[in-house]
C-alpha cells in the first residue's frame, strides 16, 4: 500500500512538496515519471535511470499485454524482475491506448473490444481484465480502467462516458489487487467544469489512495488544459497524490505544480531527444544546427548530467547526423536529467518558500532563444 505526506506548502499558490512511500522506495514530489511503455525507457539502462535520479517510471497495460504478453512478464516474476528495475513502476490501465492507438471495435458496459495495432488480433479489455493484467505486471501504482474521451466531444457523450468510467472504477476497486499495489481513480469530464466536479465527487466517494486527472493533453488548447487541470486539482483531496496524465512541456509542469499537482509523465523528453530537440536552462536547442559543428560547449553549461560533463555540442551534432545510436542515448540522458532536475528544484523552492520566484525565473529562461 502507498502512503503520502505533504512536507511543505507554498503560501501564494497551491504548490506543495510531498513524499510518497511504497514497497519499492520513496518518491519525493513533485515528480516527473519517465515513460517506459513496453518495459524500457527507450535507449537507457536501469543504472543510467538511477544515475539520473528517476524514482518511478511508467509501464503500459495495453502494450505489454500485446507484446510480450502479461503471462510472459508474470513468468519472470513481474515487470520489476523482467526489466531489472528496483524502484517504483506506475502502469497505465490501457484505457487511453485502446481509444487512441487500437482499432476500436465496440464499447459496452462490460468493456471494450479492439484489434491490436501490431497484428490486428482481436482483444477485449474490461475493468477486471485490466486489473488482472496490472496485478500480473506487479506495478506499484495501478490506474483504473477508464474511457479517455477525445477532444472535442459532445457534452452529452462526455456526461454519459464519465458515469460509465465511475462504474468501471468501482469494478476496479472491487477487484482484489496484489497486497503491495495501490489503485488510483482517474477523473474525466472533458473540458466541462460541471462534469469534472461530478466525476471527481463520484471517485472521491469511492475513496482511492490517489487520483489522476485524465482526459487532458489530448490536443486541446494549452490555456484550456491549464484551466481544467487547475480547477480539477482543487476538487481533489489535499492529503492524496494528484497525477496529471500525459503532461507535458517544462512550462506545463511548472504551471501544473502551481495548481497543486504532484505527479507528471510525458513522452516529450525521451521522444524529443531522439529527434535532436534538447531542453536547456536557456531555452530549447536543436542539436542538428549547422552552426554547432565546431562548438566545444556542453548542451547546457548549467547542467551536470553525464552528457554535459563529457561531450561537446559539436560531437553530439556529429553523432546525430551520422545516425549513431549513441546520439539518442546521450540526448535522452540529458533531457530526462533536465526534467527530473526541474521538478527536484521546484520541490526545493517550495520547501524554501520561494516557488513563485523560481517558477517565474524558469519560465523566462525556458523561453529564451539564447543558445
Ligand atoms: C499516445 C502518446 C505517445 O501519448 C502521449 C502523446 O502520444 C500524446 C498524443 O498527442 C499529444 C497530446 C501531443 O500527446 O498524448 C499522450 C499524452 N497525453 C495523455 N496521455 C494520457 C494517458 C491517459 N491514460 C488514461 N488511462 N486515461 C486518460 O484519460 C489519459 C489521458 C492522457 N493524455
Ligand atoms: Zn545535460
Amino acid at each position: 500500500m502507498l502512503s503520502f505526506v505533504v512536507d511543505a506548502k507554498d503560501k501564494n499558490c497551491s504548490a506543495r512538496a510531498g513524499t510518497i512511500k511504497t514497497t519499492h522506495g520513496i518518491i519525493e514530489t513533485p515528480i516527473f515519471m519517465p515513460v517506459g511503455t513496453v518495459g524500457s525507457v527507450k535507449t537507457l539502462t536501469p543504472d543510467e535511470l538511477y544515475e539520473i535520479g528517476a524514482t518511478i517510471i511508467l509501464g503500459n497495460t495495453y502494450h505489454l499485454h500485446l507484446r510480450p504478453g502479461d503471462d510472459i512478464v508474470a513468468h519472470f516474476g513481474g515487470l520489476h524482475r523482467f526489466m531489472n528495475w528496483k524502484r517504483n513502476i506506475l502502469t497505465d490501465s490501457g484505457g487511453f491506448q485502446v481509444f487512441s492507438l487500437a482499432d476500436l471495435n465496440k464499447i459496452t458496459e462490460d468493456g471494450v473490444e479492439f484489434k491490436s495495432h501490431i497484428d490486428g488480433s482481436k482483444h477485449f479489455f474490461s475493468p477486471e481484465i485490466s486489473m488482472e493484467i496490472q496485478k500480473k505486471l506487479g506495478s506499484d501504482i495501478v490506474m483504473a480502467f477508464d474511457e479517455c474521451v477525445p477532444y472535442p466531444s459532445e457534452k452529452s457523450y462526455v456526461a454519459k462516458s464519465l458515469e460509465r468510467t465511475t462504474r468501471w472504477a468501482k469494478r476496479c476497486k472491487e477487484y482484489s489487487l496484489d497486497y503491495h499495489q495501490s489503485l488510483f481513480g482517474i477523473v474525466q469530464g472533458g473540458v466541462f467544469k460541471d462534469l469534472r466536479k461530478i466525476s471527481a465527487d463520484q471517485l472521491i466517494d469511492l475513496d482511492f489512495p490517489g487520483y489522476a486527472i485524465g482526459g487532458l493533453s489530448v490536443g486541446e488548447e494549452i490555456p484550456l488544459m491549464y484551466e481544467i487541470a487547475e480547477y480539477t486539482a482543487q476538487l481533489l483531496p489535499e492529503e492524496k497524490p494528484r497525477y496529471l496524465m500525459g503532461v507535458g512541456t517544462p512550462e506545463d509542469i511548472l504551471n501544473g505544480i502551481s495548481f497543486g499537482i504532484d505527479m507528471f509523465d510525458c513522452v516529450m523528453p525521451t521522444r524529443n531527444a531522439r529527434n535532436a530537440l534538447l531542453f536547456t536552462s536557456e531555452g530549447r536547442l536543436s542539436i542538428k544546427r549547422a552552426d554547432l559543428a565546431k562548438s566545444d560547449d556542453p548542451i547546457d553549461k548549467n547542467c551536470d548530467c553525464y552528457t554535459c560533463r563529457n561531450f561537446s555540442r559539436g560531437y553530439l551534432r556529429h553523432l546525430y547526423k551520422a545516425g549513431e545510436i549513441l546520439a539518442m542515448r546521450l540526448n535522452t540522458i540529458h533531457n530526462l536529467h533536465f526534467y527530473i532536475s526541474l521538478v527536484k528544484s521546484a520541490r526545493n523552492a517550495i520547501i524554501n518558500g520561494n516557488f513563485e520566484a523560481f517558477k517565474n525565473d524558469m519560465l523566462l529562461k525556458l523561453n529564451q532563444g539564447g543558445n
